[in-house]
């Protein structure tokens, strides 16, 4: 097969000459955005979506819900301003077909919603969807009394053979590989029969305050949550059946795809700006203001956004990102040009992510001269002194980004397929560029 010419495609990453010096408005949350998508599409009334982030993961959730019957208009808000989604929930139907494409949203949340469907809804998405854990919410649904045909994979493709209602109850999920198991038996729980009770067996859980996101967003909504922070058991969650109310929520700015932009501050011993950087959030990118203040900058949340300042100075730093393992590859590229050593624990789970992301790191870092090993649940990374080359992205939206951090301290860095930051930030590059007054 002739290789596609937009992923092979270099893009030279561009290289800082002095202190990046600059305000950045972030697109909206990924995660807030589907998850929203998702909630409003459930509830018994129309709801909007404000600044919903338009990318590859959440035109993906949107097509996918229409493709089961919901109406997702475009149209400016209630209020007149802003571009907003207004979301017109509809009987769900089927046969309907979904791709997922590699959105770890979508192929988790969108199968207990199928179950809910009058008919097949067929799923399929890029070829690493096949790869990426789906047996923990296959399972689940089963016991929680849905007819799913993924010849005995427990991975995608696969088709939900939605019966128009699911009767819910009880159900042990390890969720060890992904957080998203758990989230997505919570948030389409309001609507089975008897909602839900998720136990989590595994040994660990990644990602919590994404777990967070899912409760205070359906809490948001008018459902019933009860949760071991709220006095229930560890690691149990329990949803009441029930209506959910159609809102207007305004997402917020996407945390984690603030994070170059932060680090480029950092970096070059610079200043950014973030506004609208909320003061009270469930999005693990708000961690990056202890992060990367530890590693050498410093950050003031004022009532416009976040400032952050770097000090010329970078350090190293030894972390449990288990909590946070979407910021591993941004954290990774500003250690590697750090002046002491890191250690990156608590995130074996990437391995299943949108690459094994453990071993792109290590690979495309030592490519340039780094000195990176893997461990068994991170990464060491000693910095030395890096040198231009392709720096490949396997076909992972946070690869890109890293690529992009260590290019504007190391001369000729070429990043492969920038393109692939569609996924959650298609104005990546310009945004780049901009930044730097290019
Ligand atoms: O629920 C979510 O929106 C997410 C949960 C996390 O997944 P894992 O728990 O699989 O890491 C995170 O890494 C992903 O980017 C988004
Ligand atoms: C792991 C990620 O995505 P997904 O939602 O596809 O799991 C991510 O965005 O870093």
């Amino acid at each position: 097969m002739a290789p596609n010419p937009t992923h092979t495609a270099l893009w030279p990453a561009p290289h800082a000459s002095g202190a990046v010096d600059a305000t950045v408005h972030v697109p909206g949350s990924k995660s807030v955005t589907n998850r929203a998508l998702v909630l409003a599409a459930l509830a018994s009334e129309p709801g909007w979506l404000r600044r919903p982030l338009r990318s590859r993961d959440t035109l993906l959730m949107a097509g996918g819900l229409r493709a089961m019957g919901v109406e997702i208009e475009e149209g400016v808000g209630p209020d007149g301003t802003g571009e907003a989604w207004r979301v017109v929930p509809a009987g769900l139907r089927g046969p309907a077909t979904v791709d997922v494409g590699n959105a770890g949203t979508v192929m988790r949340f969108l199968p207990p919603v199928a179950t809910l469907a009058d008919g097949p809804v067929r799923f399929d998405g890029d070829p690493r969807s096949y790869e990426r854990p789906l047996n923990g919410v296959i399972d689940a649904l089963r016991r929680l009394g849905a007819r799913i045909d993924d010849d005995d994979r427990g991975a995608l493709p696969m088709t939900v053979h939605g019966g128009g209602a699911l009767d819910g109850g009880t159900v042990e999920v390890d969720a060890s590989s992904s957080s998203q198991f758990v989230s997505a038996l919570l948030l389409s729980a309001p609507r089975f029969n008897q909602g839900v009770e998720v136990r989590h067996t595994g040994a660990t859980l990644p990602s919590m305050p994404h777990i967070r996101m899912t409760v205070d967003m359906l809490r948001a909504v008018g459902a019933q949550v009860d949760t071991p922070e709220s006095g229930g058991e560890p690691n149990v969650w329990r949803v009441t059946p029930g209506a959910l109310l159609g809102r207007d929520l305004t997402i917020e700015p996407d945390l984690s795809n603030a994070q170059p932009f932060l680090a480029a501050a950092l970096i070059t011993g610079g200043r950014m700006v973030i506004p609208d950087w909320p003061a009270r959030t469930t999005q693990p990118g708000d961690r990056l203001r202890e992060i990367f203040t530890e590693m050498g900058g410093s950050c003031e949340l004022t009532e416009y956004g976040l400032v952050f300042t770097g000090s010329g100075t970078v350090h190293g730093i030894d972390v449990d990102l288990g909590e946070v393992g979407e910021l591993t590859p941004g954290i990774a590229a500003v250690a590697a040009l750090a002046d002491s050593p890191s250690t990156l624990r608590g995130v074996a789970h990437l391995r299943l992510h949108e690459t094994d992301r453990l071993a792109a790191l290590t690979k495309e870092i030592n490519e340039l001269g780094g000195d990176v090993t893997e461990t068994a649940d991170g990464l060491h990374i000693r910095p030395r002194r890096l040198h231009g080359g392709v720096f490949h992205t396997y076909e992972d939206h946070r690869m890109a980004t890293a690529g992009a951090i260590i290019g504007l301290a190391v001369d000729g860095v070429q990043i492969e397929n920038v393109a692939t930051t569609a996924k959650t930030l298609p104005d990546f590059p310009e945004l780049w560029t901009g930044m730097l007054g290019a």
